[in-house]
């Protein structure tokens, strides 16, 4: 996608209304502001979703075709403002794919910057677990697991399957949004990095969120795949306790949520670690498995951190390997004691070869 000619598009067409673009290399619209403004109620204070460091999100409902969307609104038109909607749409317009938030469309003009992206009425993951519907408790277990496999896939697309591979930089929990069935879609690309073919490092400026950077970039701003890795490690270990990345302990130290869990691993604690709004409702299995994939994620050398398709592998296996037992337990008498499926690990990491051996086995 010619990202100049769209822009240069976008501009020429800035007096026209309503343009739809239904040609097939370009499956968004150009948004006419009227339509925009019309859509949120002139960018009424009653629709604002949330304000981040771009902008203000606005919900609206185009009446063209009838659609619930979000509209980011660029506050500042600064040059670091500007690169960011520039990256921002540039990647989204390369990319579908189900766990990635949809650019519906943009609008640009002298002295306004409008994203126009798929409304997610789920809010996201942060308002989840930390935020104003943790009290809620709609994350259960399974849909947890989902939604940490759903952004494992998004990942895993951007890293492997994008034409050139693309390194998001800041995946975090307030990233993940949560459409109506609670599927997850990564959103937030104004920090991604487009990888050329054959470059596997790059040194650039740190950009990302504190306790989700990888210490090779945070302290060398070094940038490969494995920092996203990294910091996907971080948020599913948030995802199982609800435990933010990194906390203030008193007298002012912090400590990251691995310095907290990993106690836990090394004496076999792992309910210890679980969300303790879940009452117990998880799955054990899972649940240890999830948590040693999460520090293999945050192995502090990035050359032992497994790849985002591996991670999928993992944690698809997992979750299907788990269903298959359910049902083969249900399907079979009961006999007294383990069912043999608790996976036991012992210290703080599980063994590479582990990893492949499951690997192999869910195959
Ligand atoms: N497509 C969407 N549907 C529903 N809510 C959205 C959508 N996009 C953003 N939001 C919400 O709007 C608010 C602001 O989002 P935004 O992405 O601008 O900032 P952020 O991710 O919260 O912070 P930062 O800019 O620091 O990363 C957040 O509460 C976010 O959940």
């Amino acid at each position: 996608m010619n990202w100049r000619r769209l822009w240069c598009c976008c501009i020429c067409k800035e007096k026209d209304l309503i343009r739809e673009n239904k040609s097939k290399d370009c499956p968004w619209e150009l948004y006419s502001l009227k339509e925009i403004l019309h859509a949120t109620n002139n960018f009424h204070n009653d629709k604002k979703i949330g304000e981040g460091g771009f902008g203000s999100v606005y919900w609206g409902r185009t009446t063209n075709v009838v659609l619930q969307i979000a509209v980011k609104r660029l506050k500042a038109l600064t040059a670091k403002a500007e690169m960011e909607f520039a990256v921002e749409v540039e990647i989204l317009g390369r990319v579908r794919h189900k766990n990635l938030l949809g650019l519906r469309g943009f609008y640009v003009s002298r002295d306004e910057r409008l994203i126009v992206y798929d409304y997610m009425p789920n809010h996201s993951l942060v308002t989840h677990l930390h935020g104003q519907l943790a009290a809620d408790c709609l994350l259960d277990w399974p849909r947890r697991m989902s939604i940490a496999i759903g952004s494992a896939e998004g990942l895993a697309y951007l890293h492997h399957e994008a034409n050139p591979h693309i390194i998001h930089r800041d995946i975090k929990a307030s990233n993940v949004l949560l459409d109506a069935n609670f599927q997850a879609k990564v959103a937030d690309f104004g920090f991604a990095k487009l990888i050329p073919d054959g470059v596997t490092h790059m040194t650039t400026r740190v950009k990302g969120t504190l306790g989700y950077l990888a210490p090779e970039y945070a302290t060398w701003g070094k940038v490969s795949e494995s920092c996203d890795v990294y910091s996907f490690g971080i948020l599913l270990l948030e995802i199982i306790s609800a435990k933010k990345p990194l906390e203030k302990l008193p007298g002012g130290m912090k400590r990251d949520i691995v310095q907290w869990v990993t106690p836990y691993v090394r004496k076999g604690a792992f309910d210890r670690i679980a969300d303790p709004r879940l009452k117990g409702k998880f799955d054990r299995a899972q649940l240890k498995l999830a948590v040693m994939l999460a520090l293999r994620c945050t192995d502090s050398n990035p050359e032992n951190r497994p790849t985002m398709s591996e991670v999928v592998e993992w944690l698809k296996g997992g979750v299907e390997k788990r269903r298959k037992e359910v049902t083969d337990i249900q399907r079979m008498p009961q006999e007294d004691g383990d069912n043999g499926t608790d996976t036991h690990f012992e210290g703080s990491k599980m063994p590479q070869s582990d990893l492949k051996r499951e690997r192999v086995a869910t195959n």
